[in-house]
């Protein structure tokens, strides 16, 4: 359905846990964050439930995401349940990449189309201190994996950090000259902890100049439902993709909500309004009383977010929210 700016909103990224295996540095606290309890997590039963009613009101992207989604039990049958819903034509997943080797081949099976996987430096030691004890390798062998059960495209998340990873971006272009991956470069958004590091922000207008890509028109063609603009330098196998969350801002064409891990509805992933549908779904409501409740948030979907001006509301960090 349309919200009241005229936005077709279709795709929903669901939080299946706010759980993680790693502790990347712009995400979560160094003492990582209080886990929700288990009680107060939707049920599988349940998420499946509200992606079903979300179909007839014309979601048709469905986003898994964390936390970390990997680590949640139960996930691959999850996985092969949703994926035969009439309604759901993409299912797709945002992971660390850290258990994609041993479960790449198992999601695809179940029914996943395709991965999107974060990836800040190809450095070992730079890796395991930005995630706070992460192995890189496996990320590697994960991609390597994907690819190879055909989880495609797959899509590499770079989150541009300016004292950390700037003088690697040129290694992240060659990966999409050489194989078919879309590279991302994302800005960091000041969102929980995050919110006071806005000295580490790059604007997308310098990782061009870095990466000599200014003067490339952006792709016509759509690759996926995402914010991300695309250009296809020549004699590339893959794409580069640029996220300006901040510098300039896709909200005018925002097409999602977000569920997280606890059945908040989010209408965006900035504004600190929820809306309970954990308690809807636990206190007995029915199908057109869910329903109603998703009509009503995705009509009062805010315009835009405030990023660049207000300070970060709200007690979430990221890995709380989904990305
Ligand atoms: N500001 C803002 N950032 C977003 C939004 N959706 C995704 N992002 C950011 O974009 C980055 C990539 O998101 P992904 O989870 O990989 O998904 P995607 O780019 O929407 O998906 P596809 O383009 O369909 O592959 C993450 O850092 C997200 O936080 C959004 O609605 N607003
Ligand atoms: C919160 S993570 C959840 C999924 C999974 N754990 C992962 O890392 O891909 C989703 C995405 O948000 C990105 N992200 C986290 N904090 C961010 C920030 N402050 N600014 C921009 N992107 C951020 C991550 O890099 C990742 O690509
Ligand atoms: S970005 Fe993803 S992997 Fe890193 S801490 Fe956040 S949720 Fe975990
Ligand atoms: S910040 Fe909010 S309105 Fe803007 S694109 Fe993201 S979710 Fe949509």
């Amino acid at each position: 359905m349309q919200d009241q700016f005229q936005r077709r909103i279709e795709y929903l990224r669901i939080s299946i846990t706010d759980r993680c295996n790693l502790r990347c540095q712009y995400c979560m606290p160094a003492t990582g964050v209080q886990w929700i309890p288990h009680e107060d997590i939707l049920s599988f039963e349940e998420i499946y439930r509200l992606v079903k009613l979300s179909t007839h009101l014309g979601f048709k992207r469905f986003r898994l995401t964390g936390g970390e989604p990997l680590v949640r039990k139960g996930l691959v049958d999850f996985i092969s349940q949703v994926s035969q819903v009439p309604g759901v034509e993409d299912l797709m997943l945002t992971t660390n990449g850290i258990l994609l080797p041993e479960m790449a081949f198992d999601l695809k099976a179940a029914g996943l189309n395709r991965v999107n996987i974060s990836l800040d430096t190809f450095d070992p030691d730079r890796f395991r201190e930005i995630t706070r004890g992460g192995d890189v390798n496996k990320v590697f062998q994960g991609i390597a994996r994907s690819l190879e059960v055909d989880l495609k495209p797959v899509k590499l998340n770079v989150v541009v950090v300016r004292d950390f990873n700037l003088h690697e971006l040129p290694k992240f272009l060659e990966l999409a000259q050489k194989y078919p991956i879309h590279v991302r470069f994302i800005e960091l958004m000041p969102i929980g902890v995050s919110s006071d590091q806005r000295n580490e922000f790059v604007p997308i207008a310098e990782m061009k100049e870095i990466l000599g890509l200014q003067g490339l028109e952006p792709e016509k063609k759509e690759f996926g439902g995402g914010p991300a603009e695309y250009v296809s330098p020549e004699g590339f196998q893959g794409n580069v993709g640029f996220i300006s969350a901040l510098s300039r801002h896709f909200c005018s064409t925002c097409n999602r909500m977000r569920l997280t891990a606890d059945g908040k509805l989010r209408p965006c992933l900035h504004s600190p309004k929820e809306v309970d549908l954990r308690q809807a779904l636990r206190n007995g409501s029915t199908d057109e009383e869910l329903l109603q409740i998703l009509e009503q948030a995705i009509w009062n979907k805010p315009a835009e977010h405030h990023m660049n001006e207000e300070a970060w509301q709200g007690n979430r960090v990221m890995s709380q929210i989904g990305g």
